[in-house]
């Protein structure tokens, strides 16, 4: 068994900002002859004023359409880039500041690209980092059976990582990432281009190291199913901004309140009305559909739960708003800034 890691995996991100200067060429042949005398110089806000927390062995995606500065917030907490202005700790390490000491307590794993040896096979690879973080050769082999058990890795880690499939290539650079035991993960796109089965295989991997190895994990994705079964909470950024930080179910409430119960009374005969926060919204003999009444209404499961406690029913169907459209009201209703 491998020991849980015993740094604290905690996330703090205070005021965050990164602005980037470039230089755009102005159009036509005199406009490049000026730009080259005189650079016009552009200011790109990528990050702006950016707060949040990630708990130990929380798992949140971090969600935003393209360009919304996610890429280069992880940039920051993995210490690639420095800010312009606020302060991060990563498991206690400004990560910008003590970039070494950062990578002992991260791993990060980019689903663009590898951070493997290209042209050596992969588990090559795995006896180089665990020499560069002096990993003792038991807990490495104990760690690598965890995530072979797992990841099916013995399958393909004979091979170079320039031969292996995209879904291969993946998990082994999780694989890579996780063998020093680091309590903070780093997740960018990881899943991005992988077929259904080895998507699947990978969250669970993800699940199993937060619940059970009680890792920090900080994820971008655009796969709304990916935010559904992994995440419990969200943080939304756009033009740089943070705009909604909560859970699944308050973004829900306050975004997607468009569910429905519908219930098939024991009884046709029997009567029904409202629920507090819930409103009857029909019926028809036997049916009865339910929906949520006023901003305080409960969550869909919640409304399932007092729905069934107070009715008898023999059956009931529920309809829940699409989770990629409960994202866009957000960005319309929170991300208008
Ligand atoms: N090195 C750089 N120099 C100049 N501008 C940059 C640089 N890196 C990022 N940007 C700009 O900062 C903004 C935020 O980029 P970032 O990569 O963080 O977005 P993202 O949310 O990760 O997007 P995506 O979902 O497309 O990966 C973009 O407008 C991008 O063009």
């Amino acid at each position: 068994m491998t020991r849980t890691p015993r740094a604290d995996g905690r996330i703090e991100v205070r005021g965050l900002s990164r602005t980037f200067h470039t230089t755009v060429r102005r159009p036509g042949t005199v406009g490049a002859l000026r730009s080259l005398v005189n650079p016009q110089r552009v200011a790109k806000h990528a990050v702006r004023d950016v707060s949040f927390d990630v708990a130990p062995g929380e798992l949140l995606a971090l969600l935003g359409p393209n360009g919304a500065g996610k890429s280069t917030t992880i940039k920051m907490l993995t210490g690639i880039l420095t800010p312009t202005s606020g302060e991060a700790r990563v498991a206690g390490v400004v990560p910008y500041r003590e970039r070494e000491r950062n990578a002992r307590n991260i791993g990060a794993v980019f689903g663009q690209r590898t951070q493997l040896w290209w042209d050596l096979p992969v588990r090559e690879s795995f006896a180089i980092l665990k020499d560069i973080y002096g990993v003792p050769a038991a807990e490495h082999a104990a760690r690598l059976r965890e995530f072979d058990d797992l990841l099916d890795l013995s399958a393909f880690w004979d091979t170079r990582v320039r031969h292996l499939s995209l879904g291969q290539r993946v998990r082994s650079d999780l694989a890579a990432a996780l063998l020093h035991d680091p309590p903070v993960v780093f997740l960018d796109e990881p899943t991005i281009g992988m077929d259904v089965v080895v998507k699947e295989q990978v969250r669970e991997f993800l699940r199993h190291q937060v619940a059970e190895r009680g890792r920090t994990v900080l994820l971008t994705t655009h796969d709304m199913t990916e935010v559904e079964r992994l995440a419990e909470r969200v943080v939304l950024v756009n033009h740089g901004r943070l705009v909604v930080d909560g859970t699944l179910e308050e973004i829900r409430r306050t975004f997607g309140s468009t569910w429905q119960v519908r219930a098939t009374l024991a009884d046709p005969h029997a009567p029904a009305g409202p629920l507090p926060g819930i409103a009857l919204l029909g019926r028809e003999g036997p049916q009865v559909v339910f929906g949520p009444d006023g901003p305080d209404a409960p969550t869909v499961h919640q409304a399932l739960k007092l729905v069934i406690e107070r009715y008898e029913v023999t059956g009931v169907a529920v309809d829940e708003a699409d989770l990629e459209d409960v994202m866009r009201a957000a960005y319309a209703q929170a991300g208008a800034v």
